[in-house]
């Protein structure tokens, strides 16, 4: 632990930390020449006395000169900032108009959310730099080469970024940053891959860069032999173009209408003629611009990408599609209502930024409708598209929203799924609907399947849209974008966030990141709804915490989570909330736990395991049945799942410390219909065992949500939890029974319950380990023969008893109908 130190009360970095220091210190990493905080603080007396003396003398005791006199410190800021003493970068006179301070070593660029251009000056960092927290007045962001990168790709130029930077900054930019920013830039963008008439084309402004290309021993082979070395022509105009999701198009037009005059993505507050960001934009957009450029064969495009990245000037890749006169024309619009948000504009105006299509990952938060800009997508472009989900329940979900938005022919849209191999589209294009292990799965296949898989792979594609592109492994990309030829690619995703960190492997495999939106802003304006997060905190009893010392470590999640106290506190909450009318969805990773605790408070639960007749069923009376209003689910349910009547999340187990898991489980009550009730506020609660790896965990996982400026509030006691009615496990004798059945009932339990997965068909590229046991879900009670009978009759009793139910409705219905028919004989 470092030596416990009094806060600087002005730490700061103000205006007189600037002056002071340009005084005595020229740079940061000065020797040390002060005495140690501590040893001052213990000469000068209890901290108390102090501050009245200097109240009395009439000093500011909040100034930093106050602080450093004090503390008899000559030198003032490294002790306190140690490497990121800045101060020595000069202060600008009006720095306080302007809201950027930047980190000259690491690029790291704090803005103040609360200053006037802090709107603006957000608009350019999402452009230019990755977000990496963004609480409620303070956002941080990194300039990397990735984001630079993203930025050329969207049009910025080096002196743009530049330019910008400098207004915005309060102090001078770096030269540290100034010669980052211009060595990263002026590599990417110069050389782009692009498909004209289905031919490929490696294309520079720079002649002298392709001549630099062609003279690389293993690029300048792979020029197509017969043409002419290097063609030149004029770049495209983008003047006049509509798009939609750019601000001529239709829907955009309505909806800014309808906000009086907002444009440019923000709601409620007119364009404004010094959105520096904006002007760049159309200065670029009067550009002509002469490119040169050479052929370059379909198979060698992966090799002459690597080879380009390798020499450190990553291909942009673009599509012309108003060009493409080869791939025919799909007849698409959207709809004439469809209003498009303004950050779904936004988002793809970064896509279509110049009259081509990028690709490239846009990242909205669950439940912002990133459906709706994929389709968006496919209107702008108008050729065949390839939509790819993660399961037959989003590919019937995505082909009903394209019926919903768009104008398109129900026959120019086909689902491809185990279930429905069916027809190709009848016209000369059309849009497929599919899942990732469809298009790759290395079993054999039915006769229809590989016939559709011929078509698939046969034809050319304008757009491939990558739908929840964080969920699925990186070799799943490898081969769908080897084996689908396609102009452009989209990813969607709510969190750029994989445990595995490949997530980089995704800018190359799609394309840099075009837009990532700000989850606190859009809840702000109702896109999405507001949520209360607590974390609370479960003691365990006492003969549980005994058994969960001595418990070898797999053992050990199973005690934190059939801890009785936890269930008391879901038992207490899910009351709490049923009487106030919320419908609440409990979530557990862990299959035994989840039949446990869904059986004994009589609930019903959905996991890997549940028939799909049967998941349906349950899912349906959640929505409609005022009886129902507690549904557990398991993993399966982390994405994808529409449930907007959904206004309260418990988390009773989770996935060790996966920051992707807590934000996909959150979005399932971002999309609450009743969000924009007055006053309207979502819950999310994560249990936990108290003095437990679970508090660990726990922490880590809220770290994304955290950046993105939810605060979890810890909640130690339930008020009055004893007086529930019915309290489970509330005498010692019950918490000791269930502690036995725990430990008999997991004898031999495996580490972990995998098969409860998304990508339960195993065939998302995750190998089985050689000689493994074979998993099976929720069954493990069963393997060791001590489950309990009790259970398993209550167990049928909530999920049957929905089942009985529709019985005697759909049998009522049909006796009534035939009723009706008789009664009519008889009148007639
Ligand atoms: N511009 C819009 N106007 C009206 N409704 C919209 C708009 N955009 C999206 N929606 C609605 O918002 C809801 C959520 O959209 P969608 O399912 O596409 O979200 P998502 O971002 O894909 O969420 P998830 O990550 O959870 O899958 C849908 O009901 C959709 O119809």
């Amino acid at each position: 632990m470092p030596p416990k130190r009094k806060a600087p009360p002005a730490a700061q970095p103000s205006a007189k930390a600037g002056r002071s220091s340009r005084m005595s210190t020229p740079g940061a990493g000065t020797p040390r020449s002060y005495e140690s905080a501590d040893e001052v603080e213990e000469d000068d007396g209890p901290v108390d006395e102090v501050l009245e003396r200097d109240i009395d003398k009439n000093i500011d005791i909040f100034s930093l000169d106050h602080y450093q006199k004090k503390h008899h410190i000559r030198e003032p800021l490294p002790h306190i900032f140690g490497d990121h003493d800045f101060s020595y970068l000069d202060l600008k006179k009006d720095h306080q108009n302007r809201p950027l301070w930047i980190d000259p070593q690491k690029g790291r660029i704090i803005l103040e959310s609360f200053n006037p251009l802090a709107e603006q000056a957000q608009d350019f960092l999402i452009t230019i730099a990755e977000p990496l927290s963004r609480p409620t007045f303070m956002h941080e962001y990194a300039l990397t080469t990735h984001s630079l990168y993203a930025a050329v790709s969207v049009g910025l130029s080096p002196q743009d970024i530049i330019n910008t930077l400098q207004r915005f900054l309060k102090t001078p930019l770096p030269e540290e940053i100034r010669t980052f920013i211009t060595s990263c830039t002026q590599s990417y963008g110069k050389v782009k891959l692009v498909l004209k008439n289905t031919k490929y084309y490696v294309e520079s402004p720079d002649p002298n860069m392709l001549q630099t290309l062609l003279k690389n021993p293993k690029i300048g082979p792979l020029r197509v032999q017969g043409t002419e070395e290097i063609t030149t022509s004029a770049a495209p105009k983008i003047g006049g173009l509509v798009i939609p999701g750019t601000k001529n198009a239709a829907g955009v037009k309505q909806a800014n209408g309808l906000q009086q005059g907002g444009g440019e993505g923000h709601e409620g507050q007119p364009v404004q003629e010094s959105d520096i960001f904006a002007t760049l934009n159309e200065e670029d957009d009067d550009d002509q611009e002469v490119t040169h450029s050479f052929e370059i064969a379909d198979r060698d495009v992966e090799t002459v990408q690597k080879e380009c990245l390798n020499l450190g000037y990553p291909v942009l890749e673009e599509y012309d599609f108003r060009r493409d006169e080869v791939n025919a024309n799909l007849d698409i619009d959207l709809k004439p209502g469809t209003q498009i948000r303004p950050y779904q504009e936004k988002s793809l105006s970064k896509m279509f930024g110049n009259g081509r299509a990028k690709s490239g990952l846009i990242v909205l938060p669950c439940g912002a409708g990133k459906t709706l800009v994929g389709i968006t997508a496919a209107c702008t472009i108008k050729k065949g598209v390839i939509v790819l989900c993660t399961s037959s329940m989003s590919v019937v979900q995505w082909r009903n929203e394209f019926l919903k938005w768009s104008n398109i022919n129900p026959d120019d849209i086909v689902a491809f799924t185990s279930d429905s191999k069916g027809n190709v589209f009848t016209g000369s294009t059309g849009i497929i609907v599919t899942t990732y292990s469809m298009v790759t799965q290395s079993r054999a296949r039915s006769y229809d399947a590989d016939k559709m898989m011929k078509f698939l792979t046969g034809r050319e594609w304008g757009l491939m849209l990558l739908d929840e592109v964080h969920v699925v492994p990186a070799n799943i990309f490898r081969k769908v974008t080897s084996s689908i030829k396609t102009h452009s690619k989209l990813g969607l995703t709510a969190t750029l966030l994989r445990e595995d960190d490949k997530i980089s492997d995704l800018n190359f495999l799609i394309g840099p990141k075009l837009f990532e939106a700000n989850w606190m802003e859009l809840s702000k304006q109702g896109h999405i709804a507001r949520v209360q997060c607590a974390e609370v905190w479960c003691p365990m009893p006492t003969e549980f915490y005994d058994e969960y010392l001595r418990a070898p470590s797999r053992k050990k999640g199973l005690l934190y989570i059939m801890n009785p106290r936890k269930f008391q506190a879901c038992q207490y909450l899910i009351n709490y909330h049923e009487s106030r009318g919320d419908k609440i969805i409990v979530f557990s990773d862990n299959v035994y736990a989840l039949k446990a605790y869904a059986l004994k408070l009589g609930k019903a639960y959905i996991y890997g395991g549940t028939g799909q007749a049967e998941r349906l069923q349950v899912l349906e009376n959640f929505q409609h049945n005022p009886n129902v209003n507690t549904l557990f689910l398991s993993k399966i349910g982390d994405t994808s799942l529409d449930l907007p009547e959904a206004t309260c999340l418990i988390q009773i187990s989770s996935h060790y410390g996966s920051r992707r898991q807590e934000a996909q489980r959150l979005g399932r009550i971002l999309r609450a219909k009743r969000r924009n009730d007055e006053g309207f506020n979502a819950f999310f609660y994560s249990l936990v065992s108290k003095d437990t790896q679970e508090m660990y965990f726990s922490s880590k996982r809220q770290a994304f949500l955290v950046d993105q400026g939810y605060a979890f509030k810890v909640i130690t006691q339930l008020a009055n939890i004893e007086k529930t009615p019915g309290l489970a496990f509330a005498s010692p004798g019950e918490r000791r029974e269930l502690l036995q059945k725990v430990l008999v009932e997991n004898e031999g339990m495996e580490d972990e319950d995998i098969t409860d997965d998304l990508f339960h068909s195993g065939t998302m590229g995750r190998k089985k380990k050689k000689g493994a046991a074979r998993r099976t879900a929720g069954t493990l009670g069963e393997l060791s023969g001590g489950q309990d009978m009790a259970y398993i009759e209550q167990n049928k009793r909530m999920n049957q008893s929905l089942k009985k139910g529709k019985g005697k409705k759909e049998s009522s219905a049909f006796f009534k109908k035939i009723d009706r028919e008789k009664a009519r004989r008889a009148a007639g």
